[in-house]
């Protein structure tokens, strides 16, 4: 009886040290497979890119987790400075103070970087359409430019990689890899969706189109290898048809009769300025010559009337002749469009001042129309806090925006709901600067990295219930063959 009574103790024991010893392990390893998979704490890594544009410079500062920079939609605008004044094309008269217009926003990205990332945070700078101007009017002066904020970036902490004039192919199709990769659509390898840009002195359009791009016109055609999927990319940049530039070409059209005044349909009645036939003529995209008059100047007075504005802007297309079985305008090769399409830059400025980012083709016309042809001081009255030279131009520059996306690049009241204007995707500002990055750092691998089977939930999940069935298992193995063993022990 008391040989029974241990007998029993003894199996409680067992019991007991068995349950104790298997909980421990499970909460052991879980706790240890949890812990191991856990991010550590997040540390930065920073890029910085200066958009040397024609009308302005931004700098932009890109963060990244330091440990995982191969993940899609993980790179993202921090901060972005606006450098005071014109962009650096406008310092042609004294290349040397182009630099010097940096150093204020350089100064910013210092203080916001972390002192121990700034020697390996990369530093690039791109300029656009403002500089391809001042090249192709006089190279040395843009070469002279370009070295004046060589010397202050190289002078900056950060690990300077180059200041160079990107050219229209890169501008287009950088744009649109920003756009997919904040969008997460390349990861995905889902639809991707095209992309527009329009500076103040070049445009941009790219999308994805088929192979025959390459075939038809090689010098529209980028090609890509991302996350493991090829895109085949139709892009093009309309140098002289950012709207500043746009706006110059149609005052030559409306000035050549060299009468003293010239109503324009594309600003408000009661609008009136004077204003130099230089402002207008010494632009390198202005091909006609100066009307042969004794004065410098022309009143340039407002006549409100969109649709004639419409027609006045279409006259600075040439739509006459093309070469290849589509064109878009001035001869260039278009294939059909394919969209959806994300708008940016000045597409949004105007656009959005203009309520026009929603809705039919139709009913923006006739806004636009009624918008146009509201007295200036009126408008003047309305928007104190704006800019007069932006509120001026508005009624031209959203004529301009309609005709170039409708006559120009032939979308229709069917495809203009393709159309989205957007200013930034999740945080950051949609533009060429990222896709330049991250094309410049290898940041997007050409093939989808491995990734793990289970999340990492799912195999937390998945170890505790097997280390739980062992468990059970173990427990039933004791309790069927520890009795089984008593009993032989009593017999002998
Ligand atoms: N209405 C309005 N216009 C703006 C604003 N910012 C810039 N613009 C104008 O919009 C046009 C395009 O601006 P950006 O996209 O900065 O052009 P950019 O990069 O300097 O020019 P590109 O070198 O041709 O790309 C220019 O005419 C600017 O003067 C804004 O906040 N509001
Ligand atoms: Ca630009």
């Amino acid at each position: 009886m008391s040989c029974q009574t241990k007998g029993k103790n003894a199996w409680y024991k067992a019991v007991i040290i068995i349950t104790v010893l298997g909980i421990t392990a499970i909460v052991a390893l879980v706790t240890t497979a949890v812990l191991q998979n856990k991010p550590l704490l997040q540390k930065y890594k920073y890029g910085i890119v200066l958009d040397a544009g024609s009308s302005h410079t931004a700098v932009y500062i890109y963060e990244w987790p330091a440990e995982k920079d191969n993940d899609t939609g993980r790179v993202q605008q921090t901060h972005s400075c606006k450098v005071q004044g014109a962009g650096i094309s406008s310092y042609s008269v004294f290349p040397g103070q182009a630099g010097a217009s940096l150093k204020s926003c350089m100064k910013e990205a210092e203080s916001l970087i972390p002192l121990s990332r700034h020697l390996e945070t990369p530093l690039y700078l791109g300029a656009t359409a403002g500089m391809r101007l001042l090249r192709m009017e006089n190279q040395s002066l843009s070469d002279q430019v370009l070295w004046s904020v060589e010397e202050v970036l190289q002078s900056s902490p950060f690990s300077y990689q180059g200041a160079r004039i990107i050219t229209g192919q890169e501008e287009g199709a950088f744009g649109w890899v920003t756009v997919n990769y904040l969008s997460d659509r390349l990861k995905q390898g889902s639809g991707t969706t095209g992309a527009l840009d329009l500076g103040g002195a070049s445009t941009q359009i790219s999308f994805v189109a088929n192979q025959d791009v390459a075939e038809e016109s090689a010098e529209n055609a980028v090609t890509f290898r991302l996350y493991g999927n090829d895109y085949f990319l139709y892009t093009h940049s309309f140098l002289c048809y950012g709207k500043d530039q746009a706006l110059k070409l149609a005052l030559a059209q409306q000035t050549q009769s060299g009468d003293s005044s010239v109503l324009d349909p594309c600003f408000h009645p009661g609008y009136s300025v004077d204003r130099s036939y230089f402002s207008v003529y010494s632009s390198p995209c202005v091909m006609a010559g100066k009307p042969l008059v004794s004065r410098d100047s022309f009143t340039h007075v407002g006549a409100g009337n969109a649709s004639l504005c419409q027609e006045v802007v279409r006259r600075i297309f040439n739509f006459s002749s093309c070469s290849f079985s589509r064109c878009s305008f001035n001869r260039v090769y278009q294939p059909p469009l394919q969209g959806p399409f994300g708008a940016f830059s000045a597409f949004y400025f105007v656009m959005n001042f203009l309520n026009l980012t929603s809705g039919s083709l139709e009913s923006s016309r006739e806004k636009l129309e009624r918008y146009c042809s509201r007295p200036w001081t009126q408008i003047k009255q309305q928007h104190p806090d704006v800019k007069e030279k932006y509120l001026a131009e508005y009624c031209f520059s959203g004529s301009y925006i309609l005709s170039l996306l409708t006559d120009g690049y032939n979308f229709t009241s069917d495809t203009w709901t393709d159309i989205t204007f957007i200013k930034k995707i999740s945080g950051s500002d949609a533009g060429w600067t990222l896709g330049y990055m991250l094309n410049l750092t290898n940041m997007i691998p050409a093939e989808a990295p491995d990734t793990p089977p289970l999340p990492h939930a799912g195999y937390v999940t998945l170890l505790f219930f097997i280390s739980l069935l062992l468990f059970f298992l173990l427990f039933l193995c004791f309790r069927f063959l520890w009795p089984h063993r008593n009993s032989q022990t009593q017999m002998i």
